[in-house]
């Protein structure tokens, strides 16, 4: 947690060593907070002082501030963190651990100390506790779960209600919970929900930890302003106004379009005065406009005749007069916080700066509170060639601390090794700060340094203090360095995506990548592949017992099945907007033909007409298809019709496989033809390919449609079992 961050309980990941398995406990909460795990907790209860501060300094480094972070039980553990440096927010304590009170005085005012409590008898004994001394509760268990064996009775949704009513504090339902509970208990006023196998144990971590958190955010009250909402926090300031003094980047990324969009992800009403115009994009600079001084001045008394000040930052400046014309508005308006990005090299390596406005910068350099130099331009500042190591880097930012009496954030983004450093360096009170994180592999990096820098002048009034404002402001550039490159905007450095907490966080999700939506649907449907497997059908296929008049009434069923799966193949290359996907569709309509029907027919004898009339569950099939493709055109249709082929093979090629019994390995085997079919890789390549078209189309489409064709693609695998369950007992004929 960051000061003054309001703590977000909502998606609380409790470690467990074992069921992360093989992968690693670091792994998977790495990919549980890409997912969105709003706060992680470690929990490990065997784990010597020296192992556990292993553990912390490693997931302290993958979480990377993007979630709040505790220990269950280990106060020692904690503290001894704390004091290398490693960042740890707090402890969660159960009944029988040490004091929250000795936790409370030990960690600071500003630490989470979280408390199991689960019966009134606890509820009286946090009542007792000075105001302050604990963060949240933990109760639960909500249902019997076999990730705590010790646990105490189940207290249900209504337990939980009763007590999250009877507290103050913010309640973490913990203990059992499914992605089902999630909207009653967040009905039910929990703070989060508080997850272990569902997402440790989980094939793909992230995918889960999003499902929690887009069901979470789904729940959210009706915005009337009742309960649940976040509530001013009192004693803190209202909305810091931050003025940009800059340039223009008409492709959005960088200068005044980056400095408003920064300001207003951090919570800053933005102010733009134009000090400049360029011609740019993310693959370079073409060329450079600057308006009269004498225009920037009137620009600048305009807003400070109205308006009351907070922060400014300063950024592009062209020329000396135009360096002048700020300089004499700064010592007239003396505003409480002014930040100076030096701009003189841009990201691309272009000059944005004449020679004697490098001389009449150093001028404005005294007025400033923060200056924000990369690597070049503190060279420029401290009269010298760029340094090339970080110690050399900081002791020129102690140069220019000294000399101009001005606070220096030495960055090194552009060195090239797998840490990218600051250093908050003021030499007026002797004081460096270093900052440090992993490298993010990104093109998305134009614009940086102008977003940091507004995003410190912003954070510096909400925060109060330059070290919490560069933390948080790095936290933040983190995060949107991270999400850039899904903006898809130009093809030289991309801009970064200075919303991607925001948007997640407030349910304007980004979009799923195609991966993560097939393990979604995938899993979506588990519980009926699951039902598929254990269906009377499908074990007498597995073991060669199931009799001939069952099998071959299933084929006669699926032979006239096929036929208008055909078409609805064909009506899906109709629909298709490109030619690839449309040629595709048409070679499975013909395989179903000239394939898998001719198998049936050289089984059953090829009838000519279609004798068979389709029993109900067949028609409720074909129907489904058929409306999918009326109701909702190509994106749908394609959704329907993937099940049929993405049960067949994984069901094919496990039965072939052994998995569902041995038998099924055996050329012996009464219906070996169609287990060879099915398992088939030839068929594994057509069904990999139908899969990837189907989720392109989806990662791509709104949320609403995607849920759609999801719903279409769950009701036809509902088919699918269904279709085989009819043909699963003896008396059960059509
Ligand atoms: N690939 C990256 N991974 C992590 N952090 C980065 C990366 N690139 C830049 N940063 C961070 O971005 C901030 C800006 O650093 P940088 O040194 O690139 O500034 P700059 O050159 O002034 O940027 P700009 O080109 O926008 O003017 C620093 O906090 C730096 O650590
Ligand atoms: C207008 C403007 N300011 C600053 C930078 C630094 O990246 C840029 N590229 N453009
Ligand atoms: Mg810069």
């Amino acid at each position: 947690m960051t000061p003054g961050h309001p703590l977000d309980l909502s998606v609380y990941l409790v470690t467990d060593a074992g069921l992360c398995g093989e992968r690693g406990v670091a792994d998977v909460v790495s990919e549980a907070v890409a997912g969105g795990v709003s706060i992680v907790q470690l929990r490990d209860k065997h784990a010597t002082s020296e192992q556990l501060l292993v553990q912390l300094a490693e997931l302290a480094r993958v979480i990377d501030g993007r979630a709040a972070f505790v220990v269950n039980d280990r106060l020692d553990a904690v503290l001894a963190a704390r004091r290398r440096g490693i960042r740890v927010d707090g402890v969660h304590l159960g009944q029988g651990d040490a004091a929250v009170l000795e936790a409370r005085a030990a960690l600071g005012p500003d630490a989470i100390v979280g408390l199991t409590a689960n019966t009134p008898a606890h509820l009286a004994a946090v009542a007792e506790l000075p105001p302050g001394t604990v963060t949240y509760l933990g109760v639960g268990v909500i249902r019997p779960t076999p990730t705590k064996l010790d646990h105490p009775p189940a207290l249900g949704i209504d337990g939980f209600a009763e007590i999250a009513a009877a507290t103050g504090l913010p309640c973490v339902a913990i203990g059992g919970v499914g992605l089902a509970d999630v909207a009653e208990l967040r009905r039910a006023d929990a703070a989060g929900v508080a997850v272990v196998s569902a997402i440790c144990a989980a094939p793909d971590p992230s995918a889960a930890a999003r499902e929690f958190a887009d069901g979470w955010a789904a729940a959210a009250p009706m915005p009337t302003g009742g309960r649940g909402r976040a509530e001013p926090v009192k004693g803190m300031p209202g909305v810091p106004r931050v003025l940009s003094i800059a340039g223009s980047d008409p492709s959005g990324g960088a200068g005044i379009q980056a400095d408003l969009k920064s300001i207003s992800a951090l919570g800053g009403y933005g102010m733009a005065a134009i000090a400049a115009l360029t011609a740019q994009n993310t693959r370079g600079v073409r060329s450079v406009h600057v308006p009269p001084a004498a225009f920037l001045a009137e620009q600048l008394d305009a807003i400070s005749d109205d308006i009351d000040i907070d922060a400014v930052k300063i950024g592009m400046l062209a020329n000396a007069d135009v360096i002048d014309a700020v300089a004499s508005w700064l010592r007239r308006v003396r505003p409480p916080v002014v930040v100076l990005d030096p701009v003189m090299v841009a990201t691309s390596g272009d000059r944005l700066l004449d020679l004697d406005a490098e001389r009449a910068l150093r001028s404005l350099l005294p007025l400033a509170d923060l200056v924000t130099p990369n690597i070049a331009e503190l060279a420029v500042l401290a009269e010298t060639e760029p340094a090339t190591a970080w110690t050399g880097i900081v002791a020129q930012a102690e140069v220019v601390s000294a000399g101009y009496g001005v606070r220096v954030l030495a960055k090194g983004g552009h060195l090239d090794g797998a840490t990218v450093p600051d250093a908050l360096v003021d030499a007026v009170n002797a004081t460096i700060v270093e900052f440090s994180g992993d490298r993010i592999e990104t093109t998305a990096t134009h614009g940086t340094g102008c977003s940091l820098s507004s995003a410190i002048a912003t954070l510096r009034i909400s925060l109060g203090g330059w070290e919490p404002a560069v933390d948080e402001a790095r936290r933040w550039l983190r995060e949107s360095l991270r999400h850039g490159e899904e903006l898809h905007v130009g093809g030289g450095h991309g801009p970064v995506h200075h919303f991607a907490g925001l948007w997640s966080r407030g349910g304007i999700a980004t979009a799923p990548t195609a991966s993560e939506v097939e393990a979604a649907w995938w899993g979506e449907i588990a519980e009926l592949r699951a039902r598929i497997d254990s269906l009377p059908f499908v074990r007498g296929l597995a073991d060669g017992t199931l009799p001939p008049d069952v099998f071959e009434e299933y084929l006669a069923q699926d032979a006239h099945y096929l036929r208008s799966y055909s078409r609805v193949l064909a009506e899906a290359s109709r629909l298709a907007p490109e030619a690839p996907e449309q040629a595709f569709w048409a070679a499975c309509a013909q395989h179903c033909l000239d394939g898998e029907l001719e198998h049936h027919h050289d089984r059953l004898g090829d009838p000519g007409v279609d004798p068979v009339r389709p029993n109900a569950v067949n028609t409720a099939y074909l129907d489904h298809l058929v409306a999918s493709a009326a109701r909702g055109g190509y994106a749908e249709l394609i959704a329907a019709v993937l099940p049929c082929f993405w049960i067949y093979d994984d069901l094919g090629r496990r039965l072939i496989a052994g998995d569902l019994g041995p038998a099924a390995r055996s050329p012996e085997h009464p219906y070996a033809d169609w287990l060879a079919m099915y398992g088939d890789p030839a068929f594994e390549i057509t069904t990999r390919q139908a899969i990837d078209t189907v989720m392109a189309v989806a990662s791509r489409s709104t949320p609403e449609v995607r849920g759609r064709m999801l719903r279409a693609f769950r009701r036809s695998a509902e088919c699918e079992l269904a279709f085989f369950a009819f043909h699963a007992a003896p008396g059960c004929r059509t």
